[in-house]
């Protein structure tokens, strides 16, 4: 039974480390890792290819339904996602389709035809999923759920110094408005909005390290998966 496979979840805004810390984390513990946000870029990105405009759900189920995706490690260790046959790994990451990506989540249907695909993922020994509503919707039985945060200045900051060392043209002002939007969209929508499960530990990582961020992840675990 997939239920009786651990789950260790990590939810919470844009830019808070949420990718960085499950990576560690799942390396430290052994388990598979799914970072879900992808799936909601990728189906973005899907309809930019389908020339679908996101203003109507409709046309997004099928689509989301069908979504030809392969996450893939390379034989050089490194992951590759292939949308429709296309390596989609750096263009998923463009600030143009954050923001998309945060439009098609928000459709209730849209997120219900990738239920299954994200719960496809949790596969023994275990799992760490980052993303919005991984504690409060996907993996609602999860035994360890973590909401990471931080101040949108510093989230901006981080996202800044990331997509410029990628090689992307970005402005922090306009980083910082694009965070508060997509903050703002994710938390206020209908379906699974961005808030901490109830049994969550919040952690708000403005002022701490990568480090210290992930031994507050893994100390929780141990004690959570202990007792
Ligand atoms: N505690 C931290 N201190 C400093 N930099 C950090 C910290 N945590 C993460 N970072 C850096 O911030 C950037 C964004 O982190 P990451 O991609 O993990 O965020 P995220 O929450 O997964 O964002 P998104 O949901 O948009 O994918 C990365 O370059 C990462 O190295
Ligand atoms: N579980 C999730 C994950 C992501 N989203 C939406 O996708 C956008 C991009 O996610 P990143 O984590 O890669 O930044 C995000 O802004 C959310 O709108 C979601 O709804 N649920």
């Amino acid at each position: 039974m997939s239920e009786q496979i651990p789950v260790l979840t990590i939810d919470g805004p844009s830019g808070a480390g949420k990718g960085t810390a499950a990576r560690l984390v799942a390396e430290s513990l052994g388990w598979h890792l799914l970072d879900s946000g992808a799936i909601y870029r990728v189906l973005a990105v899907a309809t930019q290819h389908h020339h679908i405009d996101v203003v109507e759900e409709e046309p997004l189920i099928p689509i989301a339904a069908h979504l030809d995706v392969q996450f893939e490690i390379s034989e050089e260790g490194e992951s590759r996602i292939i949308l429709e046959g296309e390596d989609v790994t750096r263009s998923i990451r463009a600030e143009e389709i954050s923001a998309l990506a945060s439009k098609v989540a928000a459709f209730p249907r849209v997120r219900e035809a990738l239920l299954r695909r994200q719960r496809a993922f949790r596969v023994a020994p275990g799992l760490v999923a980052d993303g919005r509503d991984m504690g409060t919707v996907v993996f609602t039985d999860a035994p360890v759920k973590v909401f990471l945060t931080a101040s949108a200045e510093e989230r901006a900051e981080r996202r800044f110094k990331q997509l410029k060392e990628k090689g992307f043209d970005v402005k922090i002002t306009r980083l910082l408005e694009d965070i508060r939007a997509r903050d703002e969209r994710d938390q206020n929508r209908s379906v699974a909005p961005l808030v901490p499960a109830e049994d969550a530990l919040v952690v708000d990582s403005t002022e701490l390290s990568i480090e210290e961020v992930v031994q507050q992840i893994l100390n929780f675990a141990q004690d959570k998966l202990n007792s």
